[in-house]
């Protein structure tokens, strides 16, 4: 069975650990500061520990899926990995310096995957002398809840690694779904425009947050508000996700709202913050 390195033990990387390791793979996962590291495996350990009390979970089985996870700052730990799955922060100098290093560490053979929400994977591939193994492969927040994954090849993407990114998604209970490399792919390019209108309605005081949550949960069936949703996001990923689709598509449609920016200048992310539209 493959090996698996996730990159970021934040909001995505403790979820994608969590789901590997519930379905049987050994995990490597890796941040840059011992506290990031065990503050994530403490999110996974009340994730699990959510399981057991609902009786969908044994406490053995909790405790073997635990053990599959092994936390690192090292990044050479990764180089028994045969998939890297990259869930750092949404900023491509950042990851492009993550996957040059990833390239360095990493078996010949592995594929390096990354959770990006909306950036080229050709240009990250390109940090790489292996722009053929590396792959955008896309997970949904909550990710142990979500079941699509978006599949996404760069120019050089090879068709043997889309078929095992494919394959090893399917094996995780998961539904692939191959898009071409777009910014925002497809989810964002429909769903974060649609917060980002959400805070103007919020930012023009046509109603509160409460009310446009309550609005689109009642009046369009969404399980949760454009603004709550946000929380759970991170108006960081959010306001990265308009930033990269305003520049590349050049269209002021996906001009990020000033309050969007306002909140993240102030550290109100969402949840991961405590506070964003609402308090946590
Ligand atoms: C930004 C990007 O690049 C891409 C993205 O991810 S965009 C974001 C995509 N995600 C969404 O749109 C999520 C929309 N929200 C929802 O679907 C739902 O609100 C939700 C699934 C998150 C929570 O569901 P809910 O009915 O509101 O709450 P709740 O009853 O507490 O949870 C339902 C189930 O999800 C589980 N769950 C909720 N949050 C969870 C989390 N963070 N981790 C693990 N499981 C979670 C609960 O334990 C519960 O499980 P059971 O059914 O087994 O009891
Ligand atoms: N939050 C979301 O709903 C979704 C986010 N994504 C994408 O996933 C990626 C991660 O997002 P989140 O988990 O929300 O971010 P986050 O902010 O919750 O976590 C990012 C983590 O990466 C760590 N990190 C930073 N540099 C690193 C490095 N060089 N090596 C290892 N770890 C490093 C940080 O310390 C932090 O713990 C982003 O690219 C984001 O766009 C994709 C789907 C959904």
């Amino acid at each position: 069975m493959k090996k698996i390195g996730v990159i970021g033990s934040g909001t995505m990387g403790t979820g994608i650990a969590q789901v590997f390791a519930e379905f049987g793979y050994e995990v490597i996962l890796r941040d840059i500061k011992e506290e990031f590291v065990n503050r994530g495996i403490g999110l996974i350990t009340k994730n699990l520990n959510k399981k057991v009390e609902k009786g969908t979970l044994t406490d053995l089985d909790k405790n073997k899926t635990l053990n599959r996870i092994k936390g690192t700052v090292n990044i050479a730990d990764l180089k028994e990995a045969d998939i890297i799955i990259e869930a750092a922060v949404e900023n491509m100098d950042m990851k492009k310096q993550i996957f040059s290093e990833l390239d360095k560490v990493c078996k010949a053979e592995a594929i390096l995957a990354t959770n990006t929400s909306s950036l080229s994977i050709t240009e990250i591939a390109n940090a790489t002398n292996r722009p053929d193994k590396v792959i955008g492969m896309h997970f949904f927040n909550p990710v142990p809840v979500m079941k699509l994954v978006e599949v996404i090849k760069g120019i050089a993407t090879s068709e043997e690694s889309k078929s095992i990114i494919v394959e090893i998604t399917k094996k995780i209970d998961k539904t692939p779904v191959e898009v071409d490399e777009a910014p925002g792919f497809v989810v964002n390019r429909i769903l974060i425009p649609m917060i980002n209108e959400a805070i103007g309605i919020l930012s023009d005081g046509v109603a509160t947050a409460n009310d446009i949550d309550e609005s689109m949960k009642l009046g369009a069936n969404h399980p949760i508000g454009p603004l709550a949703l946000a929380d759970l996001i991170g108006n960081d990923v959010c306001l990265a996700i308009m930033e990269t689709m305003h520049k590349e598509f050049g269209d002021d449609k996906y001009r990020p709202h000033h309050l969007l920016k306002k909140m993240v200048r102030g550290g109100f992310l969402g949840r991961k913050s405590g506070r964003g539209f609402y308090i946590y």
